[in-house]
């Protein structure tokens, strides 16, 4: 039922060395999402786990994690979940919580085990917490949205920002995803790294056919890869993390590191990438 796999810190210099398959064993996240498991990707990068809860009409429980050398999973870590599927419900400290698609809910440290059910596609994206933030389920409607971008240069987007200082507390997760207009398919163009913070990208609503070219490496030594829908592209500090899609997409992204500061980053001109 739970699957864990490590994945270790890369340097730069490490990256620059990899060919395609080696690109993705590192930095790509496959699937994460199986009927009736649970799977999990535990990164070296700021310890933050991200992965999968598939209840497909079932029950999940996500509790003891060796990796974490605790008894349970978030007895020193908080816990953000979108819920990607139909509807579905997690459970915790006694409480319920019926989740549509785009619903997040945050878990602070000391939960306690998480149960899920229903027909939900749950998204985890967990990191190393010492206090305790109030839990708190977030709809899309009570997201902070930021509309950015332009058509002309097919960017149009707005970034729902969940687990997001503006919107409620939290330990080291920033949490939300980005969803583009229709005729756009840049995301984070131009990039930007953030040596402060390491980044996921879920990406997901995607067409089974379509992929997205997600952008990678330093900016003067930028790579690819090629994502499928429900699957991450892991961003370590000195990345770029920025894509375009051959159809629709969005993004769930989610940070851990230094600083909650979403808009702590370095910004790189298109000209200056190689
Ligand atoms: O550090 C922030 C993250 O990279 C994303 O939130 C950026 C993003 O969603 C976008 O530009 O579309
Ligand atoms: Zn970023």
């Amino acid at each position: 039922m739970l699957h864990v796999e490590t994945r270790h810190a890369v340097h730069p210099d490490q990256a620059r060395t990899m060919d395609t398959a080696a690109l993705r064993r590192h930095f790509l996240a496959e699937g994460l999402f199986q009927d009736g498991r649970l799977r999990l990707v535990y990164t070296h990068y700021d310890r933050f786990v991200l992965g999968g809860a598939v209840p497909a009409g079932g029950h999940l429980t996500l509790d003891h994690v060796a990796e974490t050398g605790t008894p349970g999973f978030l007895d020193r870590r908080e816990l953000g979940i979108v819920n990607l599927g139909g509807p579905g419900t997690v459970t915790a400290m006694g409480d319920s919580w019926a989740m549509t698609r785009g619903d997040v809910l945050y878990l602070g440290m000391g939960a306690g085990p998480v149960g899920f059910a229903g027909e939900g596609r749950f998204y985890l994206a967990s990191a190393p917490a010492h206090r305790t933030c109030r839990t708190r389920l977030i709809r899309p409607a009570e997201a902070n949205r930021v509309e950015l971008g332009s058509a002309e240069a097919a960017n149009r987007r707005a970034i729902m920002q969940f687990i997001h200082p503006l919107v409620m507390e939290s330990c080291q997760l920033v949490l939300g995803y980005t969803v583009l207009e229709p005729g756009s398919v840049w995301n984070t163009m131009p990039p930007h790294t953030h040596d402060r913070r390491m980044e996921a990208y879920l990406y997901w609503d995607m067409a089974p056919g379509d992929r997205v070219l997600h952008l990678m490496g330093p900016p003067d030594e930028t790579r690819h890869l090629f994502v499928a829908n429900e699957e991450a592209a892991l961003s370590p500090p000195w990345s770029i993390h920025a894509g375009a899609g051959t159809g629709r997409y969005g993004f769930v992204w989610a940070m851990a590191g230094d600083n909650i500061d979403f808009t702590d980053m370095d910004m790189v001109a298109p000209g200056d990438l190689r």
